[in-house]
């Protein structure tokens, strides 16, 4: 069977997403498409050559019978009514991160899962995805660096938009890692703390930049993750899991390394795209099998949550300036 997606949002991921689903993936099709920039949508459907109608708005697309699958790529704050909307229409959706910026958006959707009586919904942690990091999370589970300590890490992106502000650092940015690390330890959070070192000048007004996070597990592991997001250089996302016999650092993603003209250099990869290209290719593809055999696996609506009430924790520590405390409800048995 052929998973016939709708997409919503067709900006940066929205297209890459498109692009990797018509014309790498097997077994999904896009029939339909929307963005609140219907131009921009039209203007996807040709470049890809897809046989896509465009849709008004996303509730529409959601309800078209010709959709079986949604794929939401909109920004942040739109996700959690789209979540909705295909949960109720009893269609499977992936969910690029965040799934809500709140937890209270993700308790909303977790509510209407479980009541739906089905498990819908897919998140974009790709991380789970990469290579690299499973990789790391195989050495933890054999029990190869003993038991983990502390995490050092860093996020950095190049530069940011004007659209993005200081919360984002969180919700958008750490929210990666805000998953990543509490499925590499198999565990939760239990305190949060912002601290701010000084502002660089490449940082545009509405972004406090650089940030550092400290979080500590409910196991009592430490992490420290340096959010930089106008670092200028490149993408770069660094992980060292430090244990009590030994430390996982997360590989670099493979390139040439050149001599030449008296140097030797290795390239930095400048965003997302290429950083995350394999692991982007794993998830969806793995989200478009799931669909065909009526089932959906990877990242839940729960890690979306617990993510989120992380993230909230953050936020808040973020303003405060103080330690916060971050209380996990009990997983419900639908998402054991
Ligand atoms: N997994 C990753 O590494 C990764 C990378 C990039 C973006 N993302 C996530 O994907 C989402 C989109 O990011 P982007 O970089 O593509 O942003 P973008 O601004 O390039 O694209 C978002 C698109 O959504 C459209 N949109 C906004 N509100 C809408 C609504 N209510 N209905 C329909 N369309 C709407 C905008 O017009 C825009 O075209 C964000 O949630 C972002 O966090 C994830
Ligand atoms: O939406 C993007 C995306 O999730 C990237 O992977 C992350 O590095 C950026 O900070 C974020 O803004």
């Amino acid at each position: 069977m052929t998973v016939r997606i709708g997409v919503i949002g067709t900006g940066m991921i929205g297209e890459e997403h498109s692009r990797r689903i018509s014309q790498q993936l097997t077994g999904g099709e896009i029939t339909a498409v929307t963005d609140v920039n219907q131009e921009q949508a039209q203007t996807m459907v040709d470049r890809l050559s897809l046989d896509a109608k465009v849709y008004d708005n996303g509730l529409e697309l959601i309800q078209a019978e010709h959709v079986d699958a949604v794929m939401v790529t909109s920004w942040g704050p739109t996700h959690e009514e789209y979540v909705l909307a295909a949960i109720q229409a009893g269609k499977y959706v992936f969910c690029e991160k965040p799934l809500a910026t709140t937890a209270q958006g993700c308790r909303n959707i977790i509510d209407a899962e479980i009541e739906a009586g089905k498990r819908r919904v897919q998140v974009g942690f790709m991380r789970r995805y990469d290579s690299g990091y499973q990789l790391m999370k195989e050495a933890i589970e054999a029990n190869r660096l003993g038991e983990p300590l502390m995490i050092h890490a860093a996020h950095r992106n190049p530069t940011v938009p004007e659209r993005y502000v200081t919360p984002m650092a969180i919700h958008d940015t750490l929210i990666h890692e805000l998953d990543t690390f509490r499925w590499l330890l198999n565990d939760d959070y239990a305190t949060a703390q912002v601290i701010f070192p000084r502002k660089t000048r490449h940082a545009h007004g509405k972004v406090e930049d650089p940030q550092i996070i400290l979080l500590e597990t409910t196991q009592g592991v430490r992490i420290d993750v340096e959010v930089f997001v106008n670092c200028q250089y490149g993408y770069d996302i660094q992980c060292d899991v430090v244990g009590e016999e030994g430390i996982a650092h997360l590989p670099e993603p493979q390139s040439l390394t050149l001599r030449q003209a008296g140097q030797r250099s290795n390239e930095i990869l400048q965003d997302w795209k290429k950083r995350f290209g394999e692991a982007f290719d794993v998830e969806l593809q793995a989200f478009i099998d799931g669909a065909a055999s009526d089932t959906v696996g990877g990242p839940s609506s729960w890690d979306g949550y617990a993510a989120a009430i992380a993230s909230d924790a953050c936020v808040k520590a973020q303003e405060s300036g103080q330690i916060e405390k971050i209380e996990m409800p009990e997983r419900p048995a639908f998402y054991a």
